[in-house]
């Protein structure tokens, strides 16, 4: 999202970054360490970001942003305005309606210098064309952008609210009104301009109260599992101008009474950047949300197998679990995944350090015995998950499947990725270039850590440590995850 390309040329970025400035400092509530500045890190591909003007110290004060300022459903007068209530529409929904509303306000919105530094254009996979989306290959994240669900939910939550109010929902782009398809096209591209800046950029403010209920099928592309719990969004001014790094996280974003207050977590030289967290997510999970990839963020890596893939290996007709008995069971557990994930090893992990309990569960319910099989469903025990020979097998098959799904293989990858990145270049890529790169970061992650299960699997065979048991309740090799 933030490559030189999506902002304006240099003049008016600076100004507008000056402008947004004056605004923030216009607030007699909001209070900016003079120790800090707003810096264009356009040349390394970063947009906006804040820096340190000289050494600050651990728990030092960067910046205070009253809770009066955050671009939030509370704030703004667009629920004075509507007959309904503009919350039951959920955190995400919410949110993006109030700032459609606010951004079609244009000056008149009191948060309009802020909206001219946040981007309208992004990297994040719901922009990505069909072609640039299938040099991720196999990689489990491309089922996972939910453009469909979240066309649906702006269709079928926002538009409806927009095209009734056409007084406060002003047509762009020439038209006369959101009604008809180029009204509803231009409305969706809105809408996902906003869902797309609320996702890199907004955060949780508040528990919502108990009974705010999100409305049903509001699971979109811009919501992951994860995330629904019910929590307010809003964009909070400059703290959502501080970019992240893994390793190098030095400030934190804290909630008090009155203001959310930016603090150092640790002392900050002159000149370095100040950067906030945002969690231990694999680089495919960052580009999604934040249209990025930096290879501090390789350790977080995962390779996911899906329950359809594992369930084909094992010889199963279908993944369904309503006729699939030895799916029933391991579901009646809550054991049952639609994907497994798996994490990149570190050099000492064992594959039972890196196996989910549930894949060892399915693994092992899969190799059971039909006899093996009835005797656990009849005293409806799971199985102990365990990594023996016929799940090290089943497992082989499985991995083989997917790496067969990725059409390159990682040393042609590796070459690509080298010859992308000339050693002294330090400029950013644009447009195509820049996301076959974050593309091939993704798909080299996945095919690395496939090579490493591979690898594992292997010396556990070469070892001996594998044996043959006549059901998977052999105890000595039992996964060290196995509690249950
Ligand atoms: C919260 S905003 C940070 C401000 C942003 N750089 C801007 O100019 O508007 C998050 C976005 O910043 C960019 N970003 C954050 N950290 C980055 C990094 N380490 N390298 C490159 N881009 C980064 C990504 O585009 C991400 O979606």
């Amino acid at each position: 999202m933030s490559s030189s390309a999506h902002f304006s040329e240099s003049q008016s970025f600076q100004q507008q970054s000056n402008e947004f400035v004056s605004w923030l400092e216009a607030n007699p509530d909001v209070k900016v360490n003079p120790k800090i500045m707003l810096a264009d890190l356009r040349s390394t591909g970063a947009g906006r970001g804040v820096v340190a003007r000289t050494n600050i110290s651990e728990g030092e004060e960067l910046f205070s942003i009253p809770r009066s300022l955050i671009l939030a459903v509370q704030n703004s007068q667009l629920k004075t305005l509507l007959p309904q209530d503009i919350e039951a529409l959920g955190p995400w929904l919410s949110l993006m309606l109030v700032m459609i509303y606010e951004y079609l306000q244009g000056e008149q919105s009191r948060w309009s210098p802020y909206f001219r530094v946040l981007p309208t254009r992004f990297d994040t996979l719901m922009f990505w064309s069909p072609a640039e989306l299938a040099e991720l290959q196999a990689s489990a994240i491309v089922d996972k952008i939910g453009k469909q669900g979240a066309d649906e939910s702006i269709l079928g939550s926002i538009a409806p609210i927009v095209k009734a109010n056409p007084n406060l929902f002003q047509p762009v782009n020439g038209l006369s009104s959101y009604e008809g398809d180029a009204g509803t096209a231009t409305l969706l591209e809105l809408a996902h301009v906003m869902g797309s800046l609320i996702m890199a950029y907004a955060f949780d403010i508040e528990k919502a109260e108990e009974d705010d209920d999100e409305p049903e099928g509001s699971n979109d592309g811009y919501m992951t599992d994860d995330e629904e719990e019910q929590l307010s969004k809003g964009m909070v001014p400059l703290a959502d101008l501080l970019n992240a790094d893994a390793d190098r996280n030095n400030a934190r974003l804290y909630q008090e009474e009155e203001a959310l207050v930016m603090k150092a977590i640790k002392p900050i030289q002159e000149g370095e950047e100040i950067f906030n967290d945002y969690g231990e997510i694999p680089r495919a999970d960052l580009l999604r949300r934040y249209g990025y990839v930096t290879d501090n963020y390789a350790s977080y890596d995962v390779v996911e197998f899906s329950l359809a893939d594992i369930c084909q290996a094992a010889g199963l007709l279908n993944s369904y679990v309503e006729s699939q008995p030895r799916l029933q069971l391991l579901e009646e557990h809550d054991l049952l995944d639609d994907g497994y994930v798996i994490p990149r090893p570190s050099p000492t992990d064992t594959l039972q350090d890196i196996l989910p309990i549930e894949l060892l569960a399915l693994l092992t319910t899969l190799c059971q015995s039909q006899e093996e099989f009835e005797q656990r469903r009849s005293k409806n025990k799971p199985p102990k998950p365990a990594i023996e020979t016929p799940q090290a097998g089943l497992l082989y098959k499985v991995l083989q499947t997917k790496q067969s799904r990725y059409a390159t293989s990682l040393a042609h990858d590796m070459q690509l990725l080298s010859s992308l990145t000339p050693p002294q270049a330090d400029t950013a890529l644009e447009g195509s270039s820049r996301r076959l790169k974050m593309a091939l970061q993704v798909r080299i992650g996945e095919k690395e850590i496939l090579q490493a299960i591979q690898r594992m699997l292997d010396s556990l065979a070469s070892n001996g440590s594998l044996k043959r048991t006549a059901n998977g309740d052999h105890d000595s090799r039992q996964s060290k995850a196995a509690r249950y």
